[in-house]
């Protein structure tokens, strides 16, 4: 239940994956954009005006002007403030459409590559991690679209445009304003220098608090009946002790940084003051140029306050997209169909191994043929790697080494979708999903009609369907449609029967079923795998008894291969394991006249 090794990682794009997915997001929508930068510049030109216009005003009052002339200034000083007010108001609801479409688009693309990602690295990876970055790291890029990027982009716009109007007031004064450039320059790139490391190791140990809750409020029934509270706990309290000492060296680096640039940006002011102060004395300038210089520096202490303020946000928001985008590298790697299609439906397992944990085999040279349209049963002792195979042959793991085809074509580079229509491995864990009866029964068959998903109801027996108050578009989450273990079962058995793979792998499908349910799941079970190949993971031999041919698997390697009744005949493992199992159950299964995993009769 601890987390997942580091190296099982989801993925995190690089810096060039973050520019191109920023890029993508940014010119997707170009006219919106162009709207947005349209109006934040006209709105930060028309906040260039109250300066200019305030020096003017106390030149025009030292020269001794009329009130006529001081009102006119006044208005005009009015009229560019409602401007500014009446633009930058158009500008920030025009880049909040923008954002919300942009982090809409975002969304999505997330939501398509995790539903497409491999059974075999979610389970790897955890589910918190993934949670992590559909939950806190969408957000987080949300908030920077939302509010962090039209204000930064207003910010910038504004300090351009303000060291160019500085620059235009007297170019002694623009260089003033520059004098805090070296050390913001200095301080930011120490910053983001290490930032970006620092606010992933922050992701990461984020993603991990949330794993082990996961994990333990998973595990909640096995953590109370193992007395495991304890390590939980402790287990806990290391990953929150990790994210403390992460969440630290960001914190550090926000100490060096802030500081530095508060300094820098109040240079400037002294300087034009100072210099300013000179000039005037001198005779060079006038106060009102003064005045009109120190109202611009102050002004930029606004947009660059916002830059500081988001600064971190926005290296927030890039290990954040680095890890959303992390997600699709998987699904496009493993996403990557060679778009052969398969002959026919034979399955060819050529000198497979596997091993889950590096130099640990459980799986070892196994070779095997199923013909389409036989009933192949696994039989061995626990842990001799049946079910393994059954999960390297349905295409949720790939072997370590050695091949699986279907039709000639590697179950490895099937592709998803065409994968799906040819084998399907049906365990005893069968998900309801929250939501009516008609959106789960369609996650296997989106486009079916009513009369399919209702065939595929009564191909399994699930005629309680009727009594249903809304019928298919019952919510399976109200307490009138609570759903047993035999209901939901069924409707995981209907979507095989909607999904109609040709090659169907069971393991364990009805193994924790009380026995009454369990004959009505084996019955439902008939239906379903009629005319279909079946490689069934027999725990209870008569599904053996009934196969046209049995695998032995023991320690990873197949040992005996043949009828049931040839490997009775030639006394080998089988056999031994027939008589011992031929004694109480196989007189309670015959006695019950109870049909086998494959729908026969023993
Ligand atoms: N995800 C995993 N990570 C590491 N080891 C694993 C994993 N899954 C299975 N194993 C190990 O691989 C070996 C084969 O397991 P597998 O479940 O395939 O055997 P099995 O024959 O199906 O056993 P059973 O009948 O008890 O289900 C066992 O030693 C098991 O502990």
């Amino acid at each position: 239940m601890s987390g997942p090794a580091d190296d099982r990682r989801l993925p995190v794009a690089d810096a060039r994956g973050v520019r191109r997915a920023t890029w993508e997001l940014l010119r997707h929508d170009r006219r919106a954009l162009a709207l947005v930068v349209t109006l934040t510049v006209l709105a930060a030109a028309a906040g260039l005006a109250a300066p200019r216009l305030l020096g003017e005003i106390v030149d025009q009052v030292e020269a001794g002007a009329g009130t006529g002339v001081l009102d006119a200034l006044a208005a005009a000083l009015v009229a560019f403030a409602a401007a500014q007010f009446l633009l930058g108001r158009f500008a920030y609801y025009a880049a909040h459409r923008f954002a919300e479409r942009a982090l809409a688009r975002l969304r999505e693309r997330f939501v398509d590559r995790t539903l497409a990602l491999p059974t075999s690295v979610v389970e790897h990876a955890g589910s918190g991690d993934l949670m992590t970055r559909s939950s806190s790291d969408v957000a987080t890029v949300g908030t920077t679209l939302r509010d962090a990027g039209p204000d930064l982009f207003l910010a910038g716009v504004q300090t351009l445009l303000i060291l160019g109007a500085i620059t235009l007031v007297d170019p002694l004064f623009g260089l003033c304003a520059l004098v805090g450039a070296p050390s913001i320059w200095a301080a930011t790139r120490w910053y983001l220098r290490r930032a970006r490391s620092a606010y992933l190791a922050d992701g990461h140990a984020n993603s991990a608090v949330s794993e082990s809750l996961a994990a333990t409020a998973d595990g909640a029934g096995t953590v109370e009946s193992l007395g495991l509270h304890g390590r939980r706990i402790a287990e806990g309290d290391r990953r929150v002790a990790d994210s403390y000492d992460a969440r630290r060296r960001t914190l550090r680096l926000r100490t060096v940084l802030y500081p530095v640039l508060e300094f820098s940006y109040g240079l400037p002011l002294a300087m034009i003051l100072l210099v300013g102060g000179v000039r005037y004395l001198d005779g060079a300038i006038g106060v009102g140029t003064v005045v009109t210089a120190s109202l611009y520096v102050l002004q930029l202490t606004d947009p660059l306050d916002r830059v500081l303020t988001y600064l971190e946000q926005l290296q927030r928001s890039n290990a954040s997209l680095a890890r959303i985008e992390g997600v699709g590298l998987i699904t496009d790697a493993a996403d990557a169909p060679s778009g052969e299609t398969p002959v026919d439906d034979r399955i060819e397992v050529v000198d497979v191994s596997h091993s889950y944990v590096e130099g640990r085999n459980v799986l070892i040279d196994v070779t095997l043929s199923v013909r389409p349209g036989e009933r192949l049963a696994l039989v061995g002792p626990s842990g001799a790697g049946k079910s393994t195979l059954g999960r390297l042959l349905a295409g949720i793991d790939a072997p370590s080494t050695g091949n699986i085809t279907v039709g000639g074509v590697a179950v490895a580079r099937l592709g998803a979708a065409e994968l799906r229509r040819r084998v399907v491995l049906v365990t005893q864990e069968h998900h309801v999903f929250l939501g009516t009866l008609r959106d789960n029964l369609s996650l296997a068959a989106p486009e079916a009609s009513d009369t399919r998903l209702r065939a595929a109801l009564d191909a399994v027996d699930a005629h309680w369907v009727d009594e249903l108050p809304d019928g298919l578009d019952t919510r399976l989450d109200t307490p009138g449609a609570a759903l047993d273990a035999a209901r939901s079962q069924q409707i995981a058995l209907a979507r095989v029967v909607l999904a109609d793979p040709r090659t169907v792998i069971l393991d364990e499908a009805t193994a924790l079923l009380d026995p009454s349910t369990a004959r009505q799941a084996e019955r439902s079970l008939a239906a379903v795998l009629a005319g279909r190949t079946v490689i069934a993971i027999a725990h209870r031999l008569h599904t053996a008894h009934d196969a046209d041919r049995v695998a032995v698997l023991e320690g990873g390697r197949i040992t005996e291969l043949g009828s049931h009744d040839d490997l009775l005949d030639a006394g080998g493992p089988y056999a031994a394991l027939w008589r011992s199992w031929h004694g109480p159950a196989a007189r309670r299964a015959a006695t019950a006249g109870r049909p086998d995993d494959h729908g026969r009769n023993s």
